[in-house]
């Protein structure tokens, strides 16, 4: 080894993810600073409770509640707490005094990743972020640096863990939403608001920082469709599984060329795959990600989504690496060139709907619906009925199917007498 100096890490956060960190970097401590060519140093911890249990024995002298002058004294600073402030001004400090940032803060980098990197590159610091996208999964280094000279077309998958464990469990053990999310908030894959998950808040800001890195533009997150899977119920479940069906929560990111120039569109929703689909196989809080690029064609990355260890693994890699800068010299983090494609609207890039009824079981009702939906302008591309109960579905045409006009229909349904329950609006994907 070398002779640097010990570099200082200030690690905010003690939580699912920061615990195993601290852990991680205690016990491993004389093989990181081998690989690093100088030791990491952990010199201190910040929390709002320093005597709270934890999960990993941590060193009482080690825990503080004041973050500001933890982070004063650091070359590094690892952030996991979570949230919007105070992580925000904290990273701004850290950076503002010359120190470098890790983080595995997908809200934070998604509402404010600009703001953060426009002060790194200012100050010559660096801000890793790899934990933030797909748990332990490499995703966000091969968007910026493996596939920079590529042009990608399109980044899909499941990219949150917690709502992917939730739907594995309510259609292998047939749990329910609330007791599902209750275990994986006991295996520490859900949010501290768990709400993030569910509603599709934390999907939502992983598809904005993988479409601003795929497709080299800055996607504000308020553009971005979203939808959770709080509107799925047992029923719906139950008529997934009775047709061959899955359903998962997926994140979409595309390219879309048009005439007048490419634009870029992200949304995040829930959606019913044949059994047959890869994303179909993603069980427990696993995510798998797949990228389409040009030259590149179709690459899959599969792994861990969420979890403390798991997500760990990513921020040390991260730490890791702007250690051995320090150590080595070298670049800085790399900037991502803006192009700043235009944004497309969500009805513009409509999947098919799927739309579940309760029918009576009478001859002639399901052509009269569909009669219902050609009224209203919508094309229905096929009709399935269950034989042996009034379960039915209908598949929307995709250029007819907009959010609007599914609205109209489904008033009209509302009225409908033949019609005794609506039980799902579910998008289909191939
Ligand atoms: N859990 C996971 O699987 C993954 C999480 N992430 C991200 O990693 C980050 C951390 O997640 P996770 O470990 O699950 O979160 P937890 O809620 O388990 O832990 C958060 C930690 O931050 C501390 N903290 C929060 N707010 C403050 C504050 N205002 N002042 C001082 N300390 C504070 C808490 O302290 P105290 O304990 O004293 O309350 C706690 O130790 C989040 O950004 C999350 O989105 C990313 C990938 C996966
Ligand atoms: N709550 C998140 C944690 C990882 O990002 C998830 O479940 O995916």
């Amino acid at each position: 080894m070398n002779s640097y100096r010990s570099l200082r890490i200030a690690l905010l956060g003690a939580g699912s993810v920061g615990s195993q960190v601290a852990r991680l970097l205690l016990e491993h401590a004389d093989e990181l600073a081998a690989r690093v060519g100088a030791p990491l140093e952990l010199v201190g911890i910040g929390v709002r409770d320093v005597d709270a249990q934890r999960d990993v024995d941590l060193p009482r002298e080690l825990m503080t509640s004041d973050l500001g002058t933890l982070v004063a004294s650091a070359d590094i600073v690892v952030e996991l707490l979570g949230g919007i402030e105070p992580a925000r001004t904290l990273l701004l400090d850290a950076l503002a005094s010359g120190a470098d940032v890790v983080t595995a803060n997908k809200a934070l980098v998604a509402a404010h990743g600009p703001e953060l990197f426009d002060a790194a590159e200012i100050l010559g610091a660096q801000v890793a972020y790899e934990a933030a996208v797909g748990g332990a999964i490499p995703i966000i280094r091969p968007l910026e640096q493996s596939l920079a000279g590529d042009r990608v077309t399109r980044v899909m998958g499941i990219v949150n863990g917690t709502t992917n464990f939730i739907l594995d469990r309510m259609h292998t053990e047939g749990s329910s939403l609330a007791d599902a999310l209750r275990v994986a908030t006991e295996l520490g894959y859900a949010e501290a608001d768990p709400t993030a998950d569910i509603e599709g808040f934390d999907a939502a800001s992983k598809a904005t920082i993988l479409a601003s890195l795929a497709f080299h533009t800055s996607v504000p997150g308020a553009l971005v469709h979203r939808e959770g899977i709080t509107g799925i119920t047992d029923a719906m479940v139950a008529q997934a599984e009775r047709t061959g069906r899955v359903l998962k929560l997926v994140a979409i990111c595309e390219r879309l060329p048009g005439e007048g120039g490419d634009r870029v569109s992200a949304r995040v929703h829930p959606v019913s795959l044949p059994a047959t689909h890869p994303l179909a196989a993603v069980r427990e809080a696993k995510n798998a990600i797949f990228v389409t690029a040009e030259a590149a064609g179709d690459l899959m990355f599969y792994g861990a989504g969420a979890g403390g260890p798991e997500t760990a693994s990513a921020v040390l890699g991260d730490l890791v690496s702007i250690a051995r800068r320090h150590v080595l010299g070298g670049p800085g983090a790399a900037s991502s060139t803006h192009a700043d494609l235009p944004i497309a609207p969500f009805g513009d890039v409509l999947a098919r709907h799927e739309l579940a009824l309760t029918v009576a079981d009478r001859p002639g009702v399901l052509a009269a619906v569909a009669g219902l939906f050609a009224e209203h302008g919508v094309s229905v591309e096929s009709v399935r009925q269950d034989a042996r109960e009034a379960h039915a579905s209908l598949v929307l045409g995709t250029h007819t199917a907009s959010e609007a006009r599914i609205a109209s229909v489904l008033d009209a349904l509302e009225a409908h007498t033949d019609v005794e329950r609506i039980d799902s609006v579910i998008r289909l994907i191939d």
